[in-house]
């Protein structure tokens, strides 16, 4: 049981070798922080045996300092603490969601979250929604806490040292969350783990994936995500859909199961968007058994890590004709290189070279010179990941200008007080509100449409709303920044999320698909759409 002070008793530690402070209503021993506190000592002994909420509330982000610290310094509680009401509603608005009946069952209204406006998206701040049912709100629960605890107060430490422990990618298999951001429906027969918040395979949905990307972004690291979930999300898909019996069998349970590592090799040191332009050659050996691989593959998400590599070969002649895919294993002949990028540090974006490796021709996926096919398979899935995920990013920016806005104050306000701001984040919420309306429809266009007729009509939107998600997420992190001055340009602190955001999010405009070629794409794609449905043009 938690220990109880007065607040006389704690005024007793005042001193540089017995220092306690109150902060809402817990107290908290930081005799021997002191000399590692990253504001200084001095500062401390300043408030030493007094209730410091009001400056630790200034000068840091409390979730995740609090995370990190709290229970390594908390002795025990203030007597009669009523505890704050911030603390209160951060603590336990999840669990005390209110929900409002509605007439249809199928559309739900209620509060999830802090509340801070437009810091979530609107289902959760008691918007009416006929997309997500109580199996997306238990998700969204269990995600959070997850995404709470166990990633967002660690990606600080994660992005400087370049790497996430090898653990989290078991710990992302066991709660479900590999198996849920490969696509419906849920792969049964090969993932060993079941769907998160006892959801069953057969309820699996296109919302439920939507909410594991969403919560998951909350972190604010580009970075964090890719170096667990990216190789899978993109790397195994052709496998799952395309292997044989035998090659799913021996790849996709170890992957899942958060066993081995994939990641997906398509972009080479020339050919980029232009997948057909590839030039890494798989040869068959005279004997027929196995494939002989030479090579160079570039700006390879996960490749340091990865124990399978998904790869675009040319097997035959120029053009998308000539290219295969195949599962090369990490062996003799293959190098990885980590590179330097201006971003996503702990993602291992990786220079590959093959050299002469030989590969059994039971790792070939589907048949030979079918592998353009089987990358243009995952695009649309892959790209409305990267925009469900981008729109969190933008609203992460948002949330936390809102919260740093209210507490800092200029000139005798708060920021939110001066129009100026608050016309900054009222071009940032319409523009995540409205980005956010398009990727629950397209969204729900994958839930309604068979595979064929999404891959028909859905491949021009999604390019534009790809295009529409990343300039979005572009604006906001560049105006959150202008908001928070020189603690956005700082790596670590209030600004963390910020100015990690700000170096990862080229990640977001250029890969899977770059801007530019998105928005010509798109535009194709709906005038070759509408010339076979007979618009009158
Ligand atoms: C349990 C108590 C405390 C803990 C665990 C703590 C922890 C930290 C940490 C981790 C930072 C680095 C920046 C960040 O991550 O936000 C920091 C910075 C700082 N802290 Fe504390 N702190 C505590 C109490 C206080 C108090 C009571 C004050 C003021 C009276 C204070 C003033 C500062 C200042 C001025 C900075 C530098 C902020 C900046 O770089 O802009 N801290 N603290």
């Amino acid at each position: 049981m938690a220990k109880s002070f007065t607040v006389e008793q704690v005024a007793q530690h005042n001193k540089p070798d017995d220092c306690y402070i109150i902060i809402d209503g817990k107290v908290y021993d930081i005799t021997d922080f002191q000399k590692h506190h990253p504001g200084g000592k001095k500062i401390l002994l300043k408030v030493a045996g007094q209730d410091a909420s009001e400056q630790f509330a200034q000068f840091h982000n409390k979730g995740s300092v609090m995370q990190m610290w709290g229970s390594k310094l908390y002795v025990g509680d203030i007597a009669s603490a009523q505890p704050t009401e911030t603390a209160v509603s951060s603590a336990t608005s999840h669990l005390h969601a209110k929900e409002t009946k509605s007439s249809d069952p199928a559309v739900y209204r209620g509060q999830f979250g802090e509340q801070v406006p437009f810091g979530d998206p609107a289902w959760y701040q008691n918007w009416a929604s006929p997309y997500y049912n109580e199996s997306h709100r238990r998700l969204r629960a269990v995600m959070r806490e997850f995404v709470d605890h166990e990633v967002m107060p660690f990606c600080h430490e994660w992005d400087e040292a370049q790497n996430v422990p090898a653990s989290l990618f078991k710990r992302f298999a066991e709660v479900g969350i590999l198996g849920a951001i490969i696509g419906c429906p849920w792969p049964t027969e090969y993932c060993p783990y079941p769907p998160p918040a006892n959801i069953s395979p057969e309820e699996w949905d296109p919302f439920h994936e939507l909410v594991v990307t969403d919560e998951l972004a909350r972190v604010g690291s580009i970075g964090v995500l890719w170096a667990v979930v990216s190789g899978v999300r993109i790397g195994l898909p052709p496998i799952l859909h395309f292997g044989s019996e035998e090659l799913k069998r021996r790849v996709v349970p170890k992957v899942l199961g958060g066993e081995k590592r994939i990641c997906l090799g398509i972009t080479e040191p020339s050919a980029g968007s232009d997948v057909s332009g590839l030039v890494t050659e798989a040869v068959k050996s005279p004997d027929g058994t196995h494939y002989i691989v030479n090579g160079e593959k570039k700006w390879i998400t996960n490749g340091v890590f990865a124990d399978y590599f998904t790869v675009a070969c040319r097997t035959g002649g120029k053009g998308h004709g000539g290219v295969s895919m195949i599962v090369v294993e990490r062996t003799e002949g293959v190098t990885t290189k980590r590179m330097k990028c201006t971003g996503v540090w702990p993602s291992g974006t990786t220079y590959i070279t093959f050299e002469d490796v030989k590969v059994p021709v039971a790792n070939l996926i589907g048949k030979e010179h079918e592998g353009f096919k089987y990358t243009m398979y995952n695009f649309n899935h892959e790209r409305l990941g990267i925009c469900q995920n981008a729109v969190r990013f933008a609203r992460v920016c948002l949330e936390e200008s809102i919260k740093y806005g209210s507490k800092r104050r200029t000139f005798g306000k708060r920021l939110v007080d001066h129009p100026v701001i608050r016309a900054k984040l009222a071009h940032m919420a319409r523009q995540i509100e409205s980005t956010q309306r398009w990727v629950e429809d397209v969204t729900y266009q994958t839930k309604i449409l068979p595979k064929e007729e999404q891959d028909k009509f859905l491949g021009g939107s999604i390019a534009l709303l790809k295009a529409q998600c990343t300039v979005t997420f572009e604006f906001c992190v560049r105006e959150a920044i202008q908001i928070f001055g020189g603690l956005g340009y700082t790596r670590g602190g209030q600004g963390e999320k910020i100015e990690r955001l700000a170096r990862d999010v080229k990640a977001y405009t250029i890969p899977g698909g770059s801007e530019e070629i998105m928005l010509d794409q798109g535009i194709k794609m709906a005038l070759r759409q509408a010339s076979k449905q007979g618009a009158k043009l």
